[in-house]
């Protein structure tokens, strides 16, 4: 398939012949320099050129089982051709490539993302040895099995257990109850004849808590499921329903010892137990992914930026004036007021989701040599940072459906997708108010050790009582965002104050942890959000002496909306503490709407600029040229119904009813 690019229509070359800005220019930065950018449009162009991994009918049309399989054909593909031009699936999954074929829920996503991971980061050397290879070319294919129908969040209430038995060196694994069977891991249902199991180690009687094992699951020549394990799919969900989301039962299933991921705890063969130097070391998996997420959720929310941003330039309606011809909707202020603060925010988290990859790195290059004093940072960032970025492209998208009215709600315009796939987001890898909850710990200690007059970690530092000295100007960024940390540092230790009250009035510390939690969990939000906004102005600061002025600009009037527009969502709390004054957030009120409007003008460029092709974006309403009318006319000729003129329904149901007399 070879990509012409057509002539767009009058609405969208006039939006572009209004670019102040090197649109390449932005395209590097958003893809972390010219060397990535480029070889993104590589692999790009190489699926483009493999036909075999575009749907000739919308999985809309498909029954369960053929979805499955024809997202699994893609799948296989797409690996294939990866493997075959020299790209790794890593290479599609940061660029964004591959989810953008396969985002109905692909069957090998789990393999190449947390199977994978699991092996790299918690085998021994041994084990690395004997399952990477296999894993990465696929000679066996796995997922990780730890939600269980009565657990996703408290892994520690888990129930599978895995007994050592010392004398046969074997691990025998068990579902006691029903509520112990694994339910949700994706791609297990059909896809994998391995897993990585999250389970209650057992020696001598004594439980040890959750630990990781390797267990094969069906049979590598005939793909038969091994004795003693049931395994089978879960059924349809919200969406994403071309994965095979699975179930899966114990009967005292046997593997060896050797298949107890040994890295960082380890069982001897005469079943002792040698600690790991960090009690959630084995939960490492977990974050790596919650920091892929983050990204993972700003590509989603670009998307659809993109379909809704370039559609309000070309739909047109009503009339601003009377008499005057109908305005392209994205005139509206209200229109700019949907769509232009998320994008800003996905600017926001794109430059956030980078910071805290350098804290992942710095953190596991310390884990290495046996530094474990950054995890608890590390955890409570990648938490935070996982629930913003996925709660604000959930709501993100869905404000881009709304934006394009009735049209929004067409699988045609992809925007129903984007949304359901990324909804997942929110409950899977940690469900959002639960890590947000964690950030709170982290932050009430933190809080607590500054009381105490300890030196606090980078990203909490601004929680100590801030010195009344070097305060920029407060209508500056710097300002402003100096503002909202002051608004968080209060939050907090408003928290810390109803939690020791409600202890000093009796109650538990765990009853008063609860009886705080509406707070603490808006405080984590508070806080991460501050970390954003920080992130963002210094990413803009420090992009300012090198870039040209034209994307200076914009990126700055970016971070500028994100800014007002957070100062403006806290505003209760930043009055209450003194922050700013209604003096001040009238100010910030009309910057904002004269900002919407700067911002407006170049909108369809920066969209442009974050470069999804249209054979990624897959939206009637998104594509480069804007010929939407046609588009959605067309792909309604491809339903169905639409086969012949009359329904064998009519002749079933309708005629009849017609005929009765009722
Ligand atoms: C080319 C084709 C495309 C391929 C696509 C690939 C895509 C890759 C990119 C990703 C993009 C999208 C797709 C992703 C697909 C993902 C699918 C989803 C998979 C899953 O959902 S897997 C299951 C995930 N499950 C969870 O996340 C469970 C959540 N629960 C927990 O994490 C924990 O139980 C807890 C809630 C954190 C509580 O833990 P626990 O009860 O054990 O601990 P305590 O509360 O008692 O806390 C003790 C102490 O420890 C601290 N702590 C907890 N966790 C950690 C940690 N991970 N690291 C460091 N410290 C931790 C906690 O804060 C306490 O500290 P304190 O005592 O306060 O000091
Ligand atoms: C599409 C999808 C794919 C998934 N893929 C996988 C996979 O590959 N592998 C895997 O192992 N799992 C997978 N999961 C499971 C997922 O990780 C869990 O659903 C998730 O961790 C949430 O757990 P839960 O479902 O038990 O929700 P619950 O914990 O039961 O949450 C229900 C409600 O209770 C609240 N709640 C729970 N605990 C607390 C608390 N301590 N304090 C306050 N409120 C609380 C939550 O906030 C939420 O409102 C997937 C889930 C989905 C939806």
């Amino acid at each position: 398939m070879s990509v012409v690019v057509p002539e767009c229509c009058d609405d969208l070359k006039r939006e572009r012949g209004r670019c102040l800005f090197n649109k390449e220019e932005l395209t590097n930065i958003l893809d972390g320099g010219p060397k990535l950018t480029e070889k993104r449009r590589r692999i790009e162009k190489m699926l483009i050129n493999t036909p075999e991994l575009f749907d000739d009918v919308s999985p809309d049309y498909l029954s369960h089982e053929d979805r499955y399989s024809n997202e699994l054909r893609k799948a296989t593909q797409l690996m294939t051709t990866l493997e075959k031009n020299g790209f790794t699936y890593n290479d599609a999954v940061t660029t964004g490539t591959g989810l953008w074929l396969l985002m109905d829920g692909n069957p090998l996503s789990l393999h190449i993302s947390m199977f994978l991971d699991t092996i790299k980061g918690q085998s021994n050397p041994q084990q690395l040895q004997e399952w990477l290879p296999l894993a990465e070319k696929f000679k066996i294919i796995g997922t990780y099995a730890q939600t269980e129908l009565g657990h996703g969040t408290f892994v520690r209430g888990l129930e599978t257990t895995a007994t050592y038995d010392s004398t046969t060196k074997e691990f025998v694994l068990h579902s006691p109850t029903i509520t112990a069977t694994k339910w949700w891991p994706g791609a297990l249902g059909k896809t994998s004849n391995h897993a990585v199991v999250m389970a209650q180690l057992y020696l001598g009687g004594k439980c040890y808590g959750p630990h990781i094992f390797m267990v094969q699951l069906r049979d590598l020549e005939t793909h038969r499921t091994l004795p003693g394990i049931v395994v089978g799919e879960i059924g349809p969900r919200l969406g994403m329903n071309s994965n095979d989301n699975g179930f899966l039962q114990f009967n005292h299933h046997r593997i060896p010892l050797t298949n107890m991921f040994m890295k960082h705890s380890q069982v001897t063969e005469d079943g002792k137990y040698v600690k790991p130097l960090h009690s959630k070391l084995s939960y490492g998996t977990m974050v790596q992914t919650r920091v892929g997420i983050v990204y993972h959720a700003s590509r989603e929310l670009s998307r659809a930026l993109i379909i809704a941003i370039r559609y309000s330039a070309v739909r047109h309606q009503s009339e601003m004036v009377p008499g005057d011809p109908e305005p392209q909707i994205l005139d509206y202020q209200t229109q700019q007021y949907k769509l232009l603060p998320h994008l800003a925010s996905f600017f926001a988290l794109r430059f956030s989701a980078r910071a805290l990859l350098e804290v992942f790195i710095g953190t596991s290059a310390g884990l290495g040599s046996g530094k474990m004093n950054m995890l608890p940072e590390l955890h409570a960032l990648s938490s935070g940072l996982k629930a913003v970025a996925t709660n604000d492209a959930v709501k993100g998208t869905d404000i881009c459906r709304l934006a394009c009215g009735g049209h929004g709600y067409l699988s045609s315009s992809n925007l129903p997708r984007i949304y359901t796939a990324i909804a997942a987001g929110i409950t899977y890898e940690g469900e959002n108010t639960v890590l947000f909850l964690q950030v709170a710990r982290y932050l009430i200690k933190s809080f607590r050790a500054s009381s105490q007059g300890q030196t606090l970690p980078f990203s909490v530092s601004y929680l100590r009582v801030q010195p009344p000295s070097s305060h920029a100007p407060l209508m500056s960024d710097r300002g402003l965002v100096d503002a909202l940390g002051a608004g968080v540092r209060w939050m907090v230790g408003e928290a810390e104050r109803r939690l020791q009250q409600l202890v000093d009035s009796g109650h538990s510390p765990h009853a008063a942890w609860n009886a705080c939690s509406v707070h603490l969990v808006q405080c984590a939000d508070a806080h991460t959000r501050y970390y954003i906004c920080e992130q963002f102005v210094d990413a803009v600061s420090k992009l300012g002496e090198t870039v040209s002025s034209g994307v200076h600009e914009v990126l700055r009037q970016l971070c500028r909306l994100y800014i007002l527009h957070r100062v403006i969502q806290t505003a209760g709390i930043l009055l209450r503490c003194g922050a700013v004054d209604g003096k001040a957030l009238t100010s910030i009120e009309e910057e904002e709407c004269h900002l919407l409007a700067t911002l407006r003008i170049q909108a369809v460029s920066i969209v442009d600029a974050i470069d999804i092709k249209d054979v990624f974006l897959k939206s009637t309403l998104g594509a480069w040229d804007g010929n939407v009318y046609q588009r959605i006319y067309e792909e309604a000729q491809k339903s169905p119904l639409n086969k012949s003129d009359v329904t064998q329904g009519y002749y079933q149901y309708l005629r009849p009813l017609m005929k009765a007399n009722l």
